[in-house]
């Protein structure tokens, strides 16, 4: 089998920062090729150059043996037959599902639009890959999962033979990661091959053949995945030992003291008669499937969501009136929200300024705000959070994915408030920084802070909660409140909703 990609000594410069270090290696025609490495390693960097994202850069990248050098992504799906799959990938929710697939490359009828051959088009292509939507349908109605299909099948609409997935399950249910497997391997088989990033490194066992490893910027080695342990992955990664388990290192100093009750909460859509009490100086579980609502809870509980039934109260006292996120920050009470992209950072601030936003008061001195304390405080954390590159004067705008929820949680850390909810606190982040996001959090309880993490990695859920709520369609179907007692097979079956009590 010859190579799909070759890499060539790419080198690639942003003002002030060599990102890529003469990276060289090559992709196998038809097989699963994983991309590891640490948040800002330069992983999305290397996929931008690939896809013709990124135009300006040293080396040279060959498909197929040939020298390509694309214009943008859009030369790269037509004249390289490659396509990137992504998060943010962009659909038009107005159209169909064979509108956005054939998107300014629909079949025509002399200068119309030929709809009836477009949805027999696509749709034999949904059919290959088993979705459960027809081309007909509105993009509006598919799920996460959904779209993410949506994208494959424009892929290989234009016959792409080289498929970039960057983290594509991060948002999917356990059903929808099932059904994506399928269709990776399935295009496997059909010769296609894949790129793929994620941090979540079960997956690359499970799908991947091989897997390059790259390390601030610099080309590490590829291995087969086969013949590698996680933790020779993790080593290759971080240049170190790193335990990517979950762990507690001290009890929590868990009171009796209620900081925050929530009774018979019902938003009359994504959950009902939802009963908890968290404690101050403890850890609450939230483990579930994606789409269990607990995110919908989470953000009714600060007022960005209404409830239509139900009470909460914050230290004892009921939130009543128009509650609201600025209302619930002054009560003390903050969201890490899981959509950070879109909720998390304002584009045209500095990181300093970004982790500041939460913690005005905090930074004062005579009454003005101190660039000095901001600075100081950012350093803290980004040290803590071993945060790439260590520049808390950049815009967090220019800084990896990963980095950026970093910074999103400094913010969060530096706040006054004592009640924090952080939902999926460590979703794109890398396996060393969810050990530091883990001791951190031991260090806020300490201090007296009641946390509420939602995780849909049970792991996480399992290693980090001194109890453990778990959700399934809506409702608390369990609480475990012995942490020896936990168990990964029970607390699935309840998250199913198999196993309700
Ligand atoms: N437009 C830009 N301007 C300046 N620096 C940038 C820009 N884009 C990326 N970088 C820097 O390039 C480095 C590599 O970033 P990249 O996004 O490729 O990392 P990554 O491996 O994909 O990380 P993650 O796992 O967090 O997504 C980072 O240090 C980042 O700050």
């Amino acid at each position: 089998m010859g190579k799909a990609v070759e890499f060539v000594k790419i080198n690639k410069y942003f003002p002030g920062v060599h990102v890529l270090k003469d990276i060289s290696f090559s992709v196998e025609e038809g097989e699963v090729h994983a991309l590891l490495g640490e948040n800002g390693a330069g992983k999305s960097t290397l996929l931008n150059i690939l896809h013709g994202v990124y135009t300006k850069y040293e080396g040279e990248v060959k498909l197929h043996g040939q020298k390509v050098n694309f214009k943008n992504p859009n030369d790269a799906i037509l004249n390289g037959k490659i396509s990137k799959v992504h998060q943010e990938t962009m659909v038009v929710e107005e159209l169909t599902v064979g509108q956005n697939v054939t998107l300014g490359y629909e079949p025509k009828k002399g200068v119309f639009v030929d709809f009836g051959k477009m949805n027999r088009e696509v749709d034999a292509i949904l059919q290959e890959l088993n979705c459960n939507f027809k081309s007909s349908d509105l993009v509006s109605t598919l799920t996460a999962g959904g779209k993410q299909m949506l994208a494959i099948a424009k892929a290989l609409y234009h016959h792409s033979t080289i498929i970039s997935l960057d983290e594509p399950t991060a948002s999917l249910t356990l059903k929808e990661t099932e059904a994506l497997f399928e269709v990776v391997k399935k295009l496997k088989k059909n010769g296609v091959t894949i790129l793929y990033v994620s941090h979540r490194l079960e997956e690359i066992f499970q799908i991947c053949d091989r897997a390059t490893i790259m390390r601030d910027g610099e080309y590490i080695q590829t291995l087969n995945v086969k013949e590698t342990t996680r933790e020779e992955l993790i080593h290759a990664m971080v240049g170190r030992s790193v335990s990517a388990v979950a762990s507690r290192l001290k009890p929590s100093p868990k009171t009796d003291e209620v900081v925050l009750k929530v009774e018979n909460l019902t938003d009359g859509h994504h959950f009902r008669d939802v009963n908890f009490e968290l404690h101050k100086g403890e850890i609450l579980g939230f483990f579930g499937l994606v789409g269990a609502g607990r995110t919908e809870i989470m953000r009714t509980i600060i007022g960005a969501d209404r409830k239509i039934g139900g009470k909460i109260f914050l230290k004892g006292k009921e939130v009543t009136g128009n509650w609201n996120t600025t209302k619930a920050l002054k009560a003390g009470i903050g969201l890490l929200p899981e959509d950070r992209k879109t909720q998390g950072f304002m584009k045209q601030f500095t990181n300093y300024d970004n982790i500041a936003i939460s913690s005005l008061e905090k930074n004062l001195t005579a009454g003005f705000l101190d660039q000095g304390k901001k600075l100081k405080n950012a350093e803290y954390f980004f040290e803590e959070l071993d945060v790439h590159p260590r520049k808390p004067d950049y815009l967090t705008v220019n800084m990896s994915g990963g980095n950026q929820q970093k910074v999103i949680l400094a913010r969060w850390m530096s706040t006054d408030v004592d009640v924090i909810i952080f939902d999926e606190p460590t979703k794109g982040v890398d396996v060393a920084a969810k050990a530091e996001i883990y001791r951190l959090m031991e260090e806020l309880v300490e201090e007296g802070k009641s946390l509420i993490v939602v995780s849909s990695e049970l792991p996480e859920a399992m290693g980090l909660s001194d109890r453990l709520l778990v959700m399934s369609e809506g409702r608390i179907t369990a609480e475990l409140t012995v942490r020896e007692e936990y168990n990964s097979d029970t607390i699935l079956d309840y998250a199913i909703g198999g196993n309700e009590e």
